[in-house]
């Protein structure tokens, strides 16, 4: 069992919201690594950051984006951190990775002040900058596919993901072709 695909992007990228639009429009079901972390702490992630620290949260993270790649078939997203452990990353090699690509001026306008996102408790838009500088060549690497959302409606980006889906089931066919 594998997932439909796997989104991945910065905070305010739109995997959650885009998420839920591109699983209901495959009629599957839609799974967050960050409810995952809250479920597995018992409590919110800006507590788990006060109370447990980072790394506590990076550990729990690592557990949950194992479990939810091999047991989740829908459509799943992944917290905007979770491709800088090497083992998320190497764990996505062979997954239908999407990048949910989006620059600062959106990026910032999306997340506002940062409510629910502890890393941007304190200047989210230089911490949006740093982050978005870091790890863009990251998920770049473990994605096979890069969707721009900048100046975009997460119903129109769900589209272009569905599209893309659509086609691809087009292009393997079960059997070799007639004639
Ligand atoms: N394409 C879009 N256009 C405009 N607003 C968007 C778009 N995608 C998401 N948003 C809005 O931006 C905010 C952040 O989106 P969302 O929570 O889906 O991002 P995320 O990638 O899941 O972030 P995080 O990593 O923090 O969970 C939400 O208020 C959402 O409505
Ligand atoms: O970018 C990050 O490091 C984070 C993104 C969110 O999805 C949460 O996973 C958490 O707030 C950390
Ligand atoms: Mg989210």
């Amino acid at each position: 069992m594998a997932p439909v695909c796997v989104l991945v992007g910065v905070m305010g990228a739109g995997k959650t919201s885009t998420g839920l639009l591109v699983a209901s429009g495959l009629g599957v079901g839609f799974r967050d690594t960050d409810s995952d972390v809250e479920a597995l702490a018992g409590k919110p992630i800006p507590e788990i950051f006060v109370d447990d620290g980072e790394e506590h949260f990076r550990t729990l993270e690592r557990a949950a984006v194992a479990e939810a790649l091999a047991s989740h078939d829908g459509v799943l997203a992944l917290g905007g951190g979770a491709i800088l452990a090497e083992e998320n990353r190497a764990a996505l090699a062979g997954h239908r990775v999407i990048y949910l690509s989006v620059e600062l001026t959106d990026a910032v306008r999306r997340v506002g002040l940062g409510a629910g996102r502890p890393l941007l408790a304190i200047n989210p838009r230089a911490t949006l900058k740093h982050l978005l500088d870091q790890r863009r060549p990251l998920y770049t690497e473990v994605a096979g596919q890069t969707v721009v959302t900048d100046g975009r409606t997460p119903e129109q980006v769900a589209e272009e993901i569905l599209a893309g889906l659509a086609d691809d089931r087009v292009g393997r066919p079960a059997g070799p072709p007639a004639g």
